[in-house]
């Protein structure tokens, strides 16, 4: 059978993976050559920012210089992005997924399989669920996902890194890798979607602290403190509301490495230390700096603060509870290491 595969994103991440998965497709016989990427549509220069895709094969707004392959399409129609296609890869910023699986809500095939790129969680009065289960309950359909240690420009340079795939279904994790793998883009399936989603979505609220130490000017053996607090508190989360998460995840590359590298150079990092440098709010900074990219981390600091606070479990997570107040309370940032 031949797969269809298409994208719903095209963000600085999804335009990335754009052209990684426009080249896969093309070397295996399994897939149709063509890889439709959902745009939401903007105007860029006083033009369609699908019809500058589609005629400069460059997204210049969100992945300025990198060509994207001719076998990518643009376009600003979701339902016919995605009607036939059997492998739909979501890289959409977290807060919009809800939107968008509605209006996919019976427009897909049957025989759809997804994937998650997002780093976040959904959080509504029940609880939280992830995103793949969201994916998987509004759709109907299964859903594996993707995530490591991958800063967006440096992958589109095809500067050499690792990423992990979870899946429920191996047959589906295999498929994905197909789409996915290169030798500058190495993954690695493991059968724990739990894990590799819950490390993606949590390592953003490590990254703001990891950026607030930036700005405070506290210096590496802080920065590496505040990363060992955050993996820890990571890991006890995930493992106090899904017990068959498994250790061996957070030594992946979504663990770990990604936690090291959004500390480092991430988009979170670069706002929280502009945050304690400027004294501005980290929305107001969101607009100045990321030209229309998103934050991810400071919402889902929100997200978790509100499952804890709810649960009394606030002190056992202090770090985490720390930075939600930093980044909402107008705590000042030098209590990232004097609370935790
Ligand atoms: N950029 C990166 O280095 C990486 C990002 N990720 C994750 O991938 C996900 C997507 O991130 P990016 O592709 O970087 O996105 P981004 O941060 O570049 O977000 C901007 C995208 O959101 C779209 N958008 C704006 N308003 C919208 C709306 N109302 N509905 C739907 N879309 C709208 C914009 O058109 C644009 O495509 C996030 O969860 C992020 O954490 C994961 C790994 C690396
Ligand atoms: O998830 C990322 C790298 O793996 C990107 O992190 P930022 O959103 O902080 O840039």
């Amino acid at each position: 059978m031949t797969e269809k595969v298409a994208l719903i994103g095209s963000g600085n991440w999804g335009s990335a993976v754009a052209k990684i998965i426009g080249r896969n497709v093309s070397k295996f016989d399994h897939f149709d050559n063509e890889v439709k990427m959902w745009v939401f549509e903007e105007k860029v220069n006083g033009q369609n920012l699908t019809d500058i895709i589609n005629t400069k094969h460059e997204n210049i707004k969100y992945l300025p210089g990198i060509q994207l392959p001719e076998n990518v399409v643009a376009c600003p129609d979701l339902i016919k992005t995605c009607e036939d296609a059997t492998m739909l890869v979501f890289v959409v910023p977290h807060q919009f997924v809800t939107s968008i699986c509605k209006q996919l809500k019976g427009r897909i095939p049957a025989n759809c399989k997804a994937i998650s790129l997002i780093k976040g969680i959904d959080v509504n009065d029940d609880g939280f669920r992830l995103i793949t289960d969201m994916i998987q309950d509004s759709l109907g359909i299964r859903s594996c996902v993707l995530s490591g240690a991958n800063i967006a420009n440096e992958v589109a340079e095809e500067k050499f890194c690792e990423t992990t795939i979870g899946y429920r279904n191996r047959a589906d994790g295999e498929l994905f890798r197909d789409i996915f793998h290169t030798p500058f883009f190495r993954v690695n399936i493991v059968e724990d979607v739990v894990g590799v989603e819950l490390c993606g979505a949590l390592k953003n609220i490590v990254a703001i602290g990891g950026g607030l130490v930036d700005g405070l000017k506290l210096g590496d053996n802080t920065k590496a403190a505040i990363i060992r607090i955050g993996l820890y508190e990571m890991r006890k989360f995930s493992k106090m509301f899904y017990a068959d998460v498994k250790d061996e995840t957070f030594f992946e590359s979504c663990g770990v490495a990604d936690l090291i590298t959004t500390c480092a150079g991430g988009r979170n990092r670069k706002v929280a230390e502009a945050h304690v440098t400027t004294g501005k709010s980290f929305d107001q900074l969101e607009q100045e700096m990321l030209n229309g990219q998103k934050l991810q981390g400071t919402s889902t600091a929100q997200d978790m603060y509100n499952i804890l606070s709810k649960k009394d479990l606030c002190h056992e997570f202090p770090l985490m509870t720390t930075i939600y107040r930093i980044c909402y309370e107008n705590l000042p940032p030098i209590r990232i290491v004097e609370d935790i």
